[in-house]
């Protein structure tokens, strides 16, 4: 310890990253770069079946498993694309529409789905869920209102990104990592997420389940 900082800094709080997808993981890594937190890979860890009828839902059964398998504060996502000519669709089955086996396919069927519908309004939604050890959880939520594009355009992003068109014209797959989160649905949850804890207390992976 140097004699001009004799408080010892405590340790950053570790939280596990409680999701498989790659495009998640980097937004999660660039999101969070400025909190100070350690973040953990999942691992080998599967994480159980989405049975929830909400994306909060969803969010807290991955984020719980993986807090419960870890001992960790752990941070999951769940988030979907809502397609208004599609009543909503593929909303919480964004991940298997069709049953379609990758993001290329999906978004093909995605296409195929709306050939000739003139509605193209969409939005994108996140919900972050931290779940800590003792059982306490924290919810954040966000939105992107778009427009679905008749062809995908750039190659940034994963997903349905290439067929989400945004205000100015250009899809959120020709986002740079930053701005798709000064615009997305998951940088808006961030946002949130960072506000409650950047000026706030240092979160207590056991601490009391009292806000
Ligand atoms: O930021 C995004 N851009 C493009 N597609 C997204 C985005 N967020 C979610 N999605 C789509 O919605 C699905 C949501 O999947 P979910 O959150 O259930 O599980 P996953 O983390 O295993 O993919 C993604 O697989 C992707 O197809
Ligand atoms: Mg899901």
């Amino acid at each position: 310890m140097s004699p001009s900082n004799p408080e010892p800094s405590s340790p950053p709080l570790r939280v596990v990253v409680a999701t498989s997808n790659l495009g998640k993981v980097i937004e999660f890594e660039e999101a969070l770069s400025g909190l100070g937190w350690q973040l953990e890979p999942l691992g080998d860890y599967s994480l159980p079946e989405e049975t929830g009828s909400t994306y909060a839902e969803n969010a807290m059964i991955k984020a719980a498993a993986a807090s419960l398998h870890t001992g960790l504060p752990a941070l999951a996502d769940d988030s979907g694309l809502e397609v208004a000519a599609l009543g909503g669709e593929p909303g919480l089955y964004s991940a298997r529409f069709g049953n379609r086996k990758d993001d290329h396919e999906r978004n093909l069927y995605l296409l195929e789905r709306t050939r000739n519908v003139q509605d193209r309004r969409a939005k994108f939604i996140s919900v972050l869920v931290l779940a800590y050890p003792d059982g306490h959880i924290e919810e954040y939520r966000g939105e992107v209102d778009g427009q679905l594009l008749e062809g995908p355009r750039g190659v940034g992003g994963f997903g349905y990104d290439p067929l989400f068109g945004l205000p100015d014209g250009r899809s959120m797959a020709q986002l740079s990592l930053e701005e798709k989160r000064a615009v997305g649905h998951r940088g808006k949850a961030f946002d949130a997420l960072k506000k409650a804890h950047v000026d706030g207390p240092p979160p207590r992976p056991t601490g009391s389940k009292v806000n």
